[in-house]
């Protein structure tokens, strides 16, 4: 076993989420502070973790990924400790990087856990990973972040299996009358507008790495089920006063539509999301479920990667590429889809704040 120099730590880097009933309020006003969400909005939020106990479903999947990370490391030789922080919950990422300072780190490499390019899944991370590193001064290790993985086959097959599974799973009567729903967070227009420059023209690369994921999933599940069906990317979780536009169709809306020309069953596929969190298992396993319930449309929401093998295994893979990278070592880049492999290291300008310039890591010249 040796650690895959440069690197002496892999840091997980997560959005958090309450553990009991008394951590909502405060987890939603640190994921809300600064940001115009209207009361009404945060009121219906914290109805859905209430619904739950308050207990988010997230924490408890970054604690099992680390465990699956911890064994495969093992099994592929890759002797780095691993670490875990949180935007918005504890354990915070200020903490953390503390215990790396503390542990004599200098060089960490992070995997976020959201898998696309925009300003709340690139650069608000590295914005807060800026802010975590900022007080330690010269003890903070240097983070590299890895490449966004929505096109790494590691991310995209799981959902391949589990789309033909949640058809297969459906009444054959309906099966093949079935329409395949892609699923992803809304986030307002502008913030798609600005997300990217990570692969391929800039802008707009929120939708066209989703749209590329879907056309790869869609074609291997008509291939693997002999039956071409038409899909459509939508979205879910739309927050932000009404007077903002956010990316659209919403799901329920899109299930609406479907039941009007006639479908008769929809399997939702959430490839907005590494594994099922609050808008998994409300947004689409409670509510989208009922809208289609009354619509009398057949419902399977097909699952998400979580401790997938090849999810798992995509993770040590890609720790060991960016190693390679940085010693500057040829290494393959493997990719799904036709967007090809996004950038180490995003461009200054990628994925802006649309409430200002706030330094961040993990960019050219940070
Ligand atoms: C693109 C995106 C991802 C995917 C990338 C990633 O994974 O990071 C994501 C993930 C998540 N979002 C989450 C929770 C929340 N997001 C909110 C608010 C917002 N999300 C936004 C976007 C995204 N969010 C945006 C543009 C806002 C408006 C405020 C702002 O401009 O930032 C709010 C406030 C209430 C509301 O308005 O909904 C909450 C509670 C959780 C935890 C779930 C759990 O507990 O399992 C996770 C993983
Ligand atoms: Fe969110």
């Amino acid at each position: 076993m040796r650690p895959p120099e440069p690197y002496d730590a892999f840091l997980l880097v997560s959005f958090g989420g309450p553990e009991a009933a008394d951590d909502v309020v405060p987890f939603l006003e640190n994921v809300t502070r600064g940001k115009n969400i209207p009361r009404d909005r945060l009121v219906e939020v914290g109805k859905h973790y209430y619904d739950f106990g308050g207990r988010s479903p997230i924490n408890d999947q970054c604690r099992e990924l680390i465990d699956a990370v911890r064994a495969d490391f093992e099994r592929e030789g890759v002797d780095l400790p691993i670490y875990w922080g949180n935007r918005n919950w504890d354990p915070y990422l200020g903490d953390t990087l503390e215990q790396l300072a503390a542990d004599g780190v200098r060089r960490a490499l992070c995997l976020v856990t959201s898998a696309y390019a925009s300003y709340s899944g690139c650069r608000q991370y590295r914005e807060n990973l800026y802010d975590a590193a900022e007080p330690l001064g010269a003890d903070a290790p240097r983070l590299d972040r890895i490449r966004h993985y929505f096109n790494h086959p590691g991310f995209v097959e799981p959902f391949v299996d589990a789309t033909v599974a949640a058809l297969e799973s459906l009444d054959p009567d309906v099966r093949d009358d079935a329409q395949l729903v892609f699923v992803t967070h809304s986030i307002p227009e502008t913030m798609n507008a600005a997300s990217g420059q990570c692969v391929g023209a800039p802008g707009h690369t929120y939708v066209e790495q989703h749209r590329d994921v879907a056309s790869t999933v869609g074609d291997a599940v008509a291939a693997r089920t002999g039956v071409s069906r038409d899909h459509e990317l939508v979205f879910c979780s739309r927050s932000g006063p009404p007077q903002v536009p956010w990316l659209e169709p919403d799901v329920n809306d899109h299930l609406e539509a479907l039941a009007k020309d006639g479908a008769a069953a929809a399997v939702v596929v959430p490839i907005g999301f590494v594994s099922d969190h609050m808008e998994v298992i409300y947004d689409l396993d409670t509510e989208a479920a009922q809208t289609a319930d009354s619509l009398g449309l057949a419902y399977r929401r097909a699952a998400t990667p979580g401790v997938d093998p090849r999810f798992v295994s995509m993770v040590t893979e890609l720790v060991v590429e960016r190693a390679a990278v940085e010693r500057q070592e040829g290494v393959e880049r493997r990719t799904t889809g036709v967007l090809g492999p996004c950038r180490d290291v995003c461009p200054a300008d990628c994925c802006a704040n649309p409430r200002g310039e706030r330094p961040a890591l993990c960019e050219e010249g940070a």
